[in-house]
Order: structure tokens, then C-alpha cells, then sequence
């Protein structure tokens, strides 16, 4: 799929810090005059977020949990990501499939041959052109697999991502996991990152939110796609 857009994700355990940035991002690839496209996985589109629910409050076995998270996915990339970055937008997902690796591969345990396997088939652009429905799929001139151009990692201890949770809100089905399953979590990041070091960015998420604003508008000066002067 040819297109103009920019796609990047951001990933780390529960309570890293993400969300606390993403809007300041925003802010300044609008101040740009850039179309920014702001959207968060599991979710995205009516079907996605209901699909969201149903992950977030629901047990399952990991199998169902991946089928459902990466069902999610496929609706928000025909509907959602797509079309953003074929539009030339900045598309800014909070989340997209190393949580899939990091949390039902390495957390859960379930088979990241299988994850791969889903990833291909879901982030494969045939059909992602055509109507939404699926109803008229135009077939791509060349196959490609979309992917992230760039993933903020906000890498933080489990014990101090858990601190700065315990006060800030209710936990959902993942959230309320012991920390054994988090320090998983972070480890299955940090597997991510090695088999994607050209995605990756690695921010020191354990710094002041000043620090940690500091790092990742670096990435973005250095990478081009900001200019300095627009980020505070
Ligand atoms: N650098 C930081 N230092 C201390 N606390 C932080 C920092 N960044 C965010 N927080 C706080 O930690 C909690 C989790 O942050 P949040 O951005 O919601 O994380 P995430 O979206 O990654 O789950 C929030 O209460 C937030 O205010
Ligand atoms: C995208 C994704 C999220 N998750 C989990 C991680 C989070 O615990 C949860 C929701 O993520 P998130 O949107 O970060 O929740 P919040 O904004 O409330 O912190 O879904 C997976 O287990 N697999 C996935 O592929």
C-alpha cells in the first residue's frame, strides 16, 4: 500500500506513562499543520471497542483472547488506519501488536508462532483498499504486511509501573495481574525490540515526565518529522 501517512504505535506495560504524551504529540504534529489520527488498541472503531470490552472484562482462554484482540485489529485498519494514512494523516495508536506479543505471547504464554502467523494474515493489505463492508476488496499490486514506522517503548520496572497505578484507577482484567506477570510483559517488549531495533524507540520511562517528554521529542526532531521549535 503506497501512501503519505505516518504511522507509529506506542507500547509498555499498564501505568508506563503513555497516554500521559500522546496528546502533547498530537498537539504538536497539528501545530505542524499535519492531520493527526488518534486512535488506541484494543478499539478504534464501534466494533473494536466493543470487542475491547469483551477482552478487557471477560475470561478467556489466550487462543480466543489473541483471535479477538487481532479480529479488532483487522476492523480498525480497514476502517480506521487505513484510510488515515492514505489521506496523508499522522496516525498515532496507542498500542498495536507488540502488546499482542508482549501480553498473550509472553504474559500469557501463548504460542508467538501462532501471533505471527495472525499477524501476517490481519496486517496483510489485500483487501484493505476496497470497501469496508469487504464487500468489493480491490486486490493490492504487491502484498505487504503493514507495520508501525515507529514504536515508543516506555520501558518501566513493573514494581513502579504498580505504584503509579495503585491511585490512579480502577484495574481492568489485565491491570489487576500480580507483578510476576508484568515483569513477562516487559520482557516480552524487550524481545520485540530486539527482532525490530530499526521500529523501536526505547524511552527511560522510570524519569520525570519532563525527562521522559525530553526523549521522545528528540526521536521525533531526529527522525525529521517535527521541527524543534514546535515542541516545547
Ligand atoms: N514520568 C512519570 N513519573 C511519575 N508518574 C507518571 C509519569 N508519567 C505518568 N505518570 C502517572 O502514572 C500513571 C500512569 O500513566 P499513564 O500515562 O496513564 O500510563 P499508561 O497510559 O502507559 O497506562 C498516571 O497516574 C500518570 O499521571
Ligand atoms: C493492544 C493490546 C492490549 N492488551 C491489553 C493491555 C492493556 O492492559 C489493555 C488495554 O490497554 P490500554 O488501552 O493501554 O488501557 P488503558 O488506557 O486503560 O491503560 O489491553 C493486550 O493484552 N493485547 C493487545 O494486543
Amino acid at each position: 500500500m503506497t501512501h503519505h501517512g505516518l504511522f507509529i504505535s506506542f507500547e509498555g506495560i499498564d501505568g508506563a506513562g503513555k497516554s500521559t504524551h500522546i496528546a502533547g504529540l498530537a498537539d504538536a504534529f497539528q501545530s505542524e499543520g499535519r492531520a493527526v489520527t488518534l486512535t488506541r488498541e484494543p478499539g478504534g472503531t464501534l466494533l473494536a471497542e466493543k470487542l475491547r470490552n469483551m477482552v478487557l472484562d471477560d475470561a478467556m482462554d489466550p487462543l480466543t483472547e489473541s483471535l479477538l484482540i487481532f479480529a479488532a485489529r483487522r476492523d480498525h485498519l480497514v476502517r480506521v488506519i487505513a484510510p488515515a494514512l492514505l489521506r496523508g494523516d499522522v496516525v498515532l495508536c496507542d498500542r498495536f501488536t507488540d502488546a499482542t506479543f508482549a501480553y498473550q505471547g509472553a504474559g500469557r504464554g501463548f504460542d508467538v508462532k501462532v501471533l505471527a502467523t495472525l499477524e501476517r494474515w490481519v496486517q496483510s493489505d489485500e483487501g484493505l483498499l476496497g470497501d469496508p463492508t469487504g464487500n468489493q476488496p480491490m486486490k493490492p499490486e504487491v502484498e505487504t504486511v503493514i507495520e508501525p514506522h515507529l514504536t515508543v517503548w516506555f520501558d518501566l520496572p513493573p514494581e513502579e509501573a504498580a505504584l503509579r497505578l495503585a491511585d490512579s484507577r480502577v484495574p481492568d482484567r489485565f491491570e489487576s495481574q500480580p507483578v510476576e506477570f508484568f515483569r513477562r510483559v516487559a520482557r516480552g517488549y524487550a524481545e520485540r525490540q530486539l527482532g525490530h531495533p530499526e521500529r523501536f524507540a526505547r524511552i527511560d520511562a522510570s524519569q520525570n515526565r519532563e525527562a521522559v517528554w525530553q526523549g521522545i521529542r528528540q526521536v521525533f526532531v531526529e527522525k525529521g518529522w517535527l521541527q524543534a521549535a514546535a515542541l516545547p
